[in-house]
């Protein structure tokens, strides 16, 4: 079969889902999550005044000094949560050019002993003292807190573009005591002559959807389409993107598009570029392969008319059979190995059977 691509990220605007027009938004995001695993969406329900307020915030976080930064490192932490150097995580077996703070929804870590080692992966985010950034720990929360409670409910919308009940895929972020979703803050910094220009490598992201702000107007997030060529994600004021992750595609059996993607730094003298990614996770104790979802014969025919992709991107297979919490956390011991050999000394072995990566030795 032939399979048709995508050269570009639709535009939805989410306003229209709340009104007569609706039925119109439908249609363009089934399109959307089969076809192109992207979309830009507009007119959303989180304040502009407090994306204003974060985006504020993102520089500032990364001009405080680097001792304070380092506090916070992402390796002090069993829930790969704070502070991460330049140049510290791996994505496809190459150095990430960037600099970023990782941080979770409110969720108090409840392991014990004999537990299954993926719930150690929750827990408490790492702040920067009050004095040191006044008022960024409110922002950061409420941000993310308006983001999580867009992405449920766009979730309910994804569901009924599928031609399922709205709430067919609420069962997978059930429980609110088995859910933290995390956010970060990333610099990429512009390309230092004769370095690298990954910013992040061509990835795939874990759970069930992204909603990434582009704080900057530099370009640099690029696409894989289905034919394997790289289309540009540049920022649109006013908009998020909106992304599948592998949980989703998982779960879906492929309705949903996973779509890889990577950012390519700021070109050399320029300034940074900063971005500020929100994951919406799944229940660390769901097991995809447990669930069946009944899509109705249209959709499945426009998924088969999809046809295959090739992309160049590291993958999520676990998902298939196991835990989504283990899932999880085997793609955080790929991405940061100096936290997985510190509090996942086992898993850490096995991802990494040859020791640390020396290109990794920077943090
Ligand atoms: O910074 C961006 O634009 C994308 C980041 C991203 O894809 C990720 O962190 O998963
Ligand atoms: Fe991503």
């Amino acid at each position: 079969m032939t399979s048709s691509t995508f050269q570009s990220i639709p535009i939805l605007d989410y306003s229209l889902s709340q009104g007569p027009q609706k039925p119109l938004f439908l249609n363009q995001l089934r399109h959307a999550i089969i076809n192109v695993g992207f979309l830009y969406l507009k007119n959303h329900s989180v304040p502009a005044s407090l994306v204003e307020e974060i985006k504020a915030y993102t520089p500032k976080f990364f001009e405080l000094p680097q001792a304070t930064k380092d506090k916070l490192r992402m390796a002090n932490s069993q829930h790969f949560l704070g502070y991460s150097r330049l140049a510290a995580e791996i994505t496809k077996g190459e150095v990430d050019q960037r600099e970023q703070i990782d941080i979770g929804t409110e969720f108090e870590c409840r392991y014990k002993e004999g537990d299954p080692i993926f719930t150690k992966l929750w827990g408490r985010s790492q702040w920067p003292d009050e004095a040191d950034l006044p008022g960024f720990r409110a922002v950061v929360t409420e941000y993310f807190d308006s983001v999580a409670t867009l992405s449920y409910r766009f979730l309910e919308l994804l569901s009924e573009s599928l031609g399922l009940a709205p709430d067919a895929l609420n069962a997978f972020l059930r429980d609110p005591v088995d859910l933290c979703h995390r956010g970060k803050l990333v610099k990429y910094p512009a390309i230092l002559p004769g370095s690298s220009d990954q910013g992040v490598g061509p990835h795939f992201d874990a759970g069930f959807l992204t909603f990434l702000l582009q704080v900057t107007d530099q370009p640099g997030l690029q696409v894989q389409n289905h034919k394997g060529e790289w289309i540009a994600a540049s920022p649109i004021d006013g908009t998020f993107v909106v992304n599948i992750g592998k949980g989703l595609e998982a779960v879906t059996r492929n309705v949903a598009l996973a779509t890889s993607h990577r950012v390519l730094s700021p070109p050399v003298g320029s300034g940074p570029r900063y971005s500020i990614p929100f994951f919406q996770a799944i229940s660390q104790h769901v097991r995809l392969s447990d669930y069946h979802l009944d899509f109705p014969p249209d959709v499945i025919e426009l998924r088969n008319a999809r046809g295959d992709t090739h992309v160049d991107s590291v993958n999520y297979s676990e998902f298939k059979t196991d835990y989504a919490g283990l899932a999880n956390l085997i793609g955080r011991v790929k991405s940061h190995p100096d936290v997985a050999e510190r509090h996942y000394p086992e898993l850490f072995k096995k991802y990494y059977p040859n020791g640390m990566p020396l290109k990794a030795s920077a943090y």
